[in-house]
C-alpha cells in the first residue's frame, strides 16, 4: 500500500535504524510467556511489559516477581523489560515511593475500570487517584493511560473523544509535570489533542502497527473478521491517515507502542470473542511498511529514538539492519500449551530482520 507520489523501496535493499524498543507490549503468564518473550526478543531492545494479568500486578512485590519470570523466560535473547503497575482507585502513595526504588518499574497503568481485557480492578473515577498522580509527578515517573471511557452510553467508536474532552484534558491541566502516554492513540482527535499542547508538556501518544496500517474495514467488510478486534477499535480510514502521519511527524511526540496482545484462537474465533491483536511476530516489519507506504523512511530514525527518549532509555547507539525481502507469517504460532493467529497470517512480509 503505497501513498500517492511515494516510491516502494527496491527488493534486496538494506536499511539501518536504531534498534526498536515496544513501549506496549503484553507477554501475558504462565506458560504463554515461554513463547511470547522468545519473539520479543527478536525484535525489541527493552519492551514495556504490561500489568494486566490475573491477577493484575498492583503491588511492588507482583511487579517484582513477574519481572523475574519474563527475563527469566527470554532464553538467549538479551531484551530488557521495564513494568509498570497496574493502577487502582486505592493505590497508595507508598507505593509509589516503592517502586522508585527499583529502575526496572517505571510508572504506572491506569486503566479505566470495565474498557478492556482484565481492567475490572481499573480506575473508576480519575480523581481519586490525585495523590499518587502527584508523587509520580514528583519523582519523574510514567502514567501509561488507556484513554477512552467505558461508559454504557458512550459509543464505542467515541470512546477516545470523550476521554480526551472529560479525562486526559483535566489530568494533564491539573499535572502540567506529569509524564504522560496516552497509549494506542486510534484518532486524529488523540493526534490533534497532543499536538495541541505546549512545547514545555510531557505528554506523548504511541501508536500500534495495527492502527497505522488498517482501518475499521478491516474488521468489518466482507464478514467479522475476529482477529482485527482491538480496543481501541480500528476507526475509519482518515483517523488511520491522521495516525500515520503522526507517527511521520518527526515532532519525537509519538513514540513506538505495539500493543502485542495475543489471545488463543478459540478465544478470539468466539461468539464473544476478546480483544487484541497479536503482532509480536512482525511489529517492527509493519512499521517499516507502512512508513515505507508514506514515503517517509527519514522519518522512521525518528520514530524509534522519541520513544527513548521519553522513558530515558539509553542502549549505546545499537542498531538493526532490515533487508526488503519477503517472508511469510505461518497460519498459527505457538502460544504456551495453545495457538495464537498472527496478524498478517498466511501473508507475505516485505521487509524482513536481518540482525
Ligand atoms: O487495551 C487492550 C488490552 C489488550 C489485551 O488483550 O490485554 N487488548 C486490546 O485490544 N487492547
Amino acid at each position: 500500500m503505497l501513498c500517492p507520489g511515494a516510491e516502494s523501496v527496491e527488493e534486496g535493499t538494506k536499511i539501518t535504524i536504531p534498534y526498536p524498543c515496544d513501549f506496549h507490549h503484553h507477554f501475558r503468564q504462565g506458560p504463554a510467556i515461554s513463547s511470547t518473550v522468545p519473539v520479543a526478543s527478536e525484535r525489541f531492545g527493552t519492551a514495556l511489559a504490561m500489568p494486566n494479568t490475573k491477577p493484575p500486578i498492583t503491588t511492588v512485590p507482583l511487579a517484582l516477581k513477574y519481572h523475574e519470570e519474563l527475563m527469566a523466560a527470554r532464553g538467549g535473547g538479551d531484551m530488557d523489560i521495564v513494568n509498570v503497575l497496574y493502577l487502582t482507585d486505592n493505590t497508595k502513595v507508598e507505593t509509589v515511593d516503592e517502586m522508585a526504588k527499583h529502575d526496572f518499574i517505571v510508572g504506572f497503568k491506569y486503566y479505566p475500570a470495565g474498557a478492556t481485557t482484565n481492567s475490572d480492578a481499573g480506575v473508576t473515577d480519575f480523581r481519586k487517584c490525585y495523590d499518587v498522580f502527584k508523587r509520580v509527578e514528583e519523582l519523574g515517573m510514567v502514567l501509561c493511560i488507556h484513554s477512552e471511557v467505558s461508559d454504557a452510553d458512550i459509543d464505542i467508536f467515541d470512546r477516545e473523544k470523550v476521554f480526551i474532552d472529560r479525562v486526559i484534558k483535566v489530568i494533564v491541566s491539573d499535572f502540567p509535570n506529569l509524564k504522560i502516554v496516552m497509549e494506542h492513540i486510534s484518532t486524529s482527535f488523540g493526534v490533534d489533542f497532543i499536538n495541541s499542547l505546549p512545547p514545555t508538556s510531557r505528554v506523548v501518544g504511541s501508536i500500534t502497527p495495527h492502527h497505522i496500517m488498517y482501518n475499521r474495514n478491516a474488521l468489518l467488510v466482507g464478514g467479522v473478521k475476529p482477529h482485527f478486534y482491538c480496543l481501541p477499535i480500528l476507526k475509519r480510514e482518515s483517523h488511520r491517515v491522521s495516525l500515520l502521519s503522526a507517527a511521520t511527524s518527526r515532532s519525537g511526540r509519538f513514540i513506538m507502542g505495539t500493543d502485542s496482545a495475543p489471545h488463543t484462537v478459540e478465544s478470539k474465533e468466539s461468539a464473544c470473542g476478546c480483544a487484541g491483536v497479536f503482532n509480536g511476530h512482525c511489529a517492527v516489519e509493519m512499521y517499516v511498511e507502512a512508513f515505507e507506504g508514506a514515503g517517509r523512511m527519514d522519518a522512521l530514525e525518528d520514530f524509534v529514538e522519541a520513544g527513548k527518549k521519553f522513558y530515558g532509555i539509553e542502549d549505546g547507539g545499537r542498531k538493526m539492519e532490515l533487508v526488503k525481502e519477503t517472508w511469510e507469517v505461518p497460519g498459527t504460532m505457538e502460544f504456551g500449551e495453545n495457538k495464537v493467529k498472527p496478524l498478517r497470517a498466511g501473508e507475505k512480509m516485505l521487509w524482513k530482520i536481518v540482525r
